[in-house]
């Protein structure tokens, strides 16, 4: 939705587009008559397409503040919690952790902060739970830093380090005096502990816990304020592959229901079964970001032909980046006619010609180089 949408237009636009568009300007959103439209937005369904009679209006002031009119009452609200990190640094003495760091989590979708260690993950998201302060940019959560939350943890729920239970503490006593501090009720807890699968554990010893049953408790402490934005620093370090699949299920499933998840892992394989965005970082800088499908979806192609070098020397004669690989060559940039014609032209003949998906460890092993 741009500067261009005019009032009285078709209001058929997507809740992604209106969260990411107020975010990005930074702005609240105000909904007049606005009680189907704000329940639709908060369940991240589709804007309806406005009732016969009711005239949608768009209208953008110089304020920056998005109005959507559907005629009738005047009402205001939020969007669904949307996470904006913009233009974010953190430098330790000469170290720069994060440097001009810029990206969003949408509602809805599971969002994937990906790097190695030390690339400046952690970082990002201690700044963004207000437990880091930043050299310079902002992290907000609905445009807001997280300590400006009304009652925080009913918003984010996080689980950024284990350990923070007592070791000779239940799973349930732990759970409980959480609840209790959070002002939560106590019938949650019990509730919790089914949901992330520690029922049979809930009396043990948090010490006695293994690191998948840690990071259980840590998930089920997140949801205590039943939070729309979830934000999870490696979660999955620990995870057998059943514990793996219990906690994609319940991100999914959390995003499925209209809620903002942002999960950080070095585990570029894992991840890829389940976020809808990526963003890579390296180095404390942001390599590469965009959807899952953007990012894999642009296939390179597998060439094993004759003459491997003069081929490559062929290919990147007409743009192509090509990576060796022994006989095989990965070319990116070409289409398959072009490779096919290219090699003819070049008298190679071609043995295999294959169109292969790109994985998020390719990506991230091409960015990383081409920097
Ligand atoms: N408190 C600190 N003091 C000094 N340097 C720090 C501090 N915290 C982080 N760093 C440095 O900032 C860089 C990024 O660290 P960060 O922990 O954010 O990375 P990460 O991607 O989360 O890595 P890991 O997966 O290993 O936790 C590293 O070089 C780290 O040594």
């Amino acid at each position: 939705m741009g500067r261009g949408r005019q009032p009285g237009k078709d209001l058929s636009c997507h809740a992604d587009e209106l969260s990411k568009y107020a975010c990005t300007r930074g702005t609240d959103v105000l909904v007049r008559d606005g009680s189907c439209f704000l329940r639709l937005l908060q369940e991240r369904r589709e804007v309806p397409t406005v009732a016969p009679g009711s005239t949608p209006d768009i209208d953008e002031r110089d304020t920056g503040r998005v109005v959507v009119a559907v005629g009738g009452l005047t009402r205001s609200g939020t969007i669904p919690a949307m996470i904006e990190i913009r233009d974010l640094t953190k430098t330790y003495g000469k170290v720069a952790a994060v440097r001009d760091v810029t990206f969003t989590a949408a509602p809805g979708r599971v969002t994937g902060l990906l790097g190695l260690n030390g690339s400046g993950k952690s970082t990002t998201l201690r700044i963004l739970l207000g437990l880091t302060r930043p050299t310079r940019g902002v992290a907000l959560i609905n445009g807001r830093r997280y300590r400006e939350l009304d009652h925080p943890v009913r918003h984010v729920g996080a689980v950024i380090e284990q350990g923070l239970s007592h070791p000779g503490q239940s799973g349930y006593a732990h759970l409980r005096t959480q609840a209790l501090l959070g002002g939560f009720p106590r019938e949650r807890v019990g509730r919790l502990l089914e949901y992330v699968g520690l029922e049979d554990a809930a009396t043990k010893r948090t010490g006695d816990y293994s690191l998948g049953m840690k990071q259980r408790l840590a998930v089920a402490t997140a949801l205590l304020g039943e939070p729309s934005v979830l934000v999870l620093d490696e979660p999955v370090n620990g995870l057998d592959p059943p514990g793996m699949a219990w906690l994609r299920d319940l991100l999914m499933a959390h995003a499925a229901g209209g809620g903002t998840v942002l999960i950080s892992s070095h585990l570029l394989a894992e991840l890829e079964h389940f976020v809808d965005d990526v963003v890579i970082i390296g180095q404390g800088r942001i390599l590469a970001s965009g959807t899952l499908a953007e990012l894999t979806g642009t296939a390179r192609l597998r060439v094993r032909g004759g003459d491997p070098e003069r081929l490559a020397a062929a290919f990147e004669h007409h743009g192509a980046t090509v990576a060796p690989d022994g006989p095989v060559l990965f070319v990116s940039g070409l289409s398959l006619e072009q490779v096919g014609d290219i090699a003819l032209a070049a008298r190679v003949p071609v043995y295999e010609l294959v169109a292969e998906a790109q994985h998020l460890e390719d990506i991230f092993m091409s960015v990383s180089e081409a920097r």
